[in-house]
């Protein structure tokens, strides 16, 4: 099977406290399984549902580098929700946490109200997680890999054939599907994934980094096809990105995360207001997501954990299938 390679990592440190946005922080979603169709909500209605995922105090470290350090972080069921920050935030481990391929070793993690380190095989059938990683078997054709992963989820043998279809449309991959995926472009490969993880029907959609690596036209076909399945299915969305302006365009609420721990959490537009807010009448132009981090993490992003410009250019990238 080809996959990807992955490169050095950045050590991360402790540091600088939390920007919450607020009230009302975010729109809220259908229920799962419902149609995607969003409409205002208040905190208590939020709350009086089952977040698709709450970290609390979520600690991992790998030997002295300690990558997460007390994260805080719910995703509320129905949102697309971003996790940004720059390289060695730690956005990939707290993901692999979620998805139960790290153990927690201190902290909680919850999905949809189960626990992921007692419950781990019940999670993980909640799950479509797409990794950095390219997962797409180059030798084998998209349905053939989408089949795979339908029978590595268990989807029933009488399901199979209509739901690696449905996965495979919801992508617009049906005409390529018989070709072999050495042959697909980046972005195809990068819907062939999402199908992979649509085949199971998860509650919740894990994709980190979607859109790496892929040019401008690709990564807005990527995010169309997620958005269309999200407003199909009502399914839950945390994606890790570096591209901030994906952030502002495509997420409910994101959470900014610099050295382990979030840092500022909340709508584009609110993290946005509050930074002007902060800086006061006759600042000059609307501040970028960008522009809020900076002001966040403060002369703590210019050294080891690199900026979001570096980022863009340095950071490892995938090889291509094939
Ligand atoms: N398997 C590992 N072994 C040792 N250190 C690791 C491992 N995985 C991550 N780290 C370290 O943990 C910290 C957080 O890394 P992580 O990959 O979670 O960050 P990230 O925000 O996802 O960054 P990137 O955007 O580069 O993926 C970094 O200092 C990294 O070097």
């Amino acid at each position: 099977m080809t996959r990807c390679t992955t490169g050095d990592k950045d050590p991360g440190h402790d540091g600088e406290a939390t920007v919450v946005a607020g009230p009302g922080a975010a729109l809220t979603a259908a229920p799962s399984g419902g149609p995607g169709t969003r409409t205002a909500g208040t905190d208590t209605e939020a709350a009086s549902r089952t977040d698709a995922v709450t970290c609390t105090g979520l600690f991992h470290a790998f030997g002295d580098t300690t990558a997460v350090d007390g994260l805080d972080l719910s995703v509320r069921d129905g949102e697309v929700f971003g996790l940004l920050g720059p390289n060695g935030a730690g956005k990939t481990t707290a993901i692999r946490c979620i998805t139960t391929l790290l153990p927690v070793p201190a902290g909680t993690v919850h999905v949809f109200g189960l626990d992921a380190a007692r419950e781990r095989m019940a999670v993980r059938r909640l799950l479509g997680y797409v990794p950095q990683q390219l997962s797409a078997d180059s030798g084998l054709t998209g349905r053939e890999n989408v089949e795979l992963f339908a029978r590595v989820f268990d989807v029933s043998r009488r399901e199979r054939a209509a739901r690696v279809g449905q996965a495979l449309a919801a992508v617009d991959l049906v005409d390529a599907a018989d070709r072999l995926a050495k042959t697909y472009s980046g972005g195809m490969v990068r819907r062939l994934e999402l199908a992979q993880a649509l085949v199971s029907a998860p509650r919740l959609l894990i994709l980190d980094e979607p859109t790496i690596g892929l040019d401008p036209i690709a990564r807005t076909s990527v995010w169309e096809h997620i958005n269309a399945v999200r407003a199909a299915t009502g399914m839950t969305v945390l994606v890790t990105t570096h591209y901030m302006d994906e952030a502002d365009q495509y997420c409910d609420r994101v959470a900014l995360m610099h050295r382990g721990r979030v840092r500022a959490l909340g709508t584009p537009d609110e993290l946005r207001t509050g930074l002007a807010e902060r800086r006061g009448a006759g600042s000059g132009e609307q501040p970028t997501l960008e522009d809020v981090f900076r002001d966040i993490a403060g002369s703590g992003l210019d050294d080891q954990s690199g900026d979001f410009s570096d980022v863009r250019s340095t950071r490892r990238t995938a090889s291509r299938v094939g």
